[in-house]
């Protein structure tokens, strides 16, 4: 059995493939900026193995991505004592190997690799990957497998957060799409603000690169928060929650 590790802003994701199943199984996360992060990772990671009865050695391959290099070391080594595998660490040096090239291989995250190493492999033409993680993100790719370019943005609960921290009297909302776009009151409006605000950023934004490049792009969403901007699902091709952990499993297969 594969072992993908996703380590994101908001949560470090694990989850199994079944390589004779050909798919996924169970995912667990951890909260990535958590006190308690290394004592979760030392409990949660055993009890979930020992609940499904999976035993640890089992586990014949490790692919790592992270974007949040300070708990790297932290992961490698827990995997090298409880699974005696060393996780495969995605990074430039990772991509010669690839359909896809990167203009700025050392700094473009990991994760948005895998997302565009999926979609480019089931497609092989022009794609736009956004993903609505901690940041909400667009990577464009060419039928080349050449990135274009990336837009990174705050994601929906950063943008909610940093309203609530920065301001006196604005709460944290909940992630719902109101009914109308006028504010009733300061929870609609902040709702209806982001919200539908962020529907808009991400229509905007596809047309704008549509514009710029006078291309035609598959458009695929990923991400935690994929589903909360429902207005969006028409203007997607795809929705594909396994986006990254695809990726990140065919770029490790890739080097190994
Ligand atoms: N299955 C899910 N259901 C609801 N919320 C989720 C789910 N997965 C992730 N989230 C939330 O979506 C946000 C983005 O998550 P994720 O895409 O994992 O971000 P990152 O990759 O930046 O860590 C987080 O706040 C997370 O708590
Ligand atoms: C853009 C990101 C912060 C997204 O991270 P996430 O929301 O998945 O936690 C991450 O891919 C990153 O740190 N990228 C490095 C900068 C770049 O891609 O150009
Ligand atoms: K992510």
């Amino acid at each position: 059995m594969f072992l993908a590790i996703d380590a994101g802003n908001s949560n470090v994701v694990f989850a199994l493939y079944d390589e004779v199943d050909k798919s996924w199984k169970n995912h667990f996360r951890i909260e990535t900026h958590s006190s308690k992060f290394s004592a979760q990772l030392h409990k949660k990671v055993p009890m979930y193995f020992l609940e499904h009865g999976i035993n640890p050695g089992d586990i014949k391959s490790i692919g790592f991505s992270s974007v949040v290099p300070e708990i790297n070391e932290q992961i490698l080594h827990f995997c090298e004592n409880y699974f005696g595998t060393q996780p495969y660490l995605i990074s430039a040096t990772s991509f010669p190997k690839l359909p896809i090239k990167s203009l700025s291989p050392n700094e473009i995250g990991t994760d948005l690799m895998c997302n565009v190493m999926a979609g480019y492999s089931n497609y092989a033409k022009a794609l736009i990957v956004v993903d609505f993680g901690t940041a909400l993100t667009f990577t464009v790719v060419d039928a080349n497998g050449e990135i274009m370019g990336v837009n990174i943005v705050p994601g929906l609960k950063t943008a909610i957060k940093s309203l609530f921290t920065n301001t006196s009297k604005l709460p944290d909302v909940a992630l719902k799409l109101p009914k109308s776009a006028l504010g009733k009151n300061t929870t609609h409006a902040i709702q209806a603000g982001v919200l539908y605000g962020y529907t808009s950023l991400v229509k905007g934004m596809l047309e704008t690169i549509a514009q710029e490049t006078e291309m035609e792009f598959t458009v695929i969403a990923t991400g935690g928060l994929v589903e909360i901007l429902t207005p969006l699902e028409k203007v997607f091709d795809k929705i594909d929650r396994n986006l990254t952990l695809e990726g990140l499993r065919l770029i490790t297969v890739a080097n190994s």
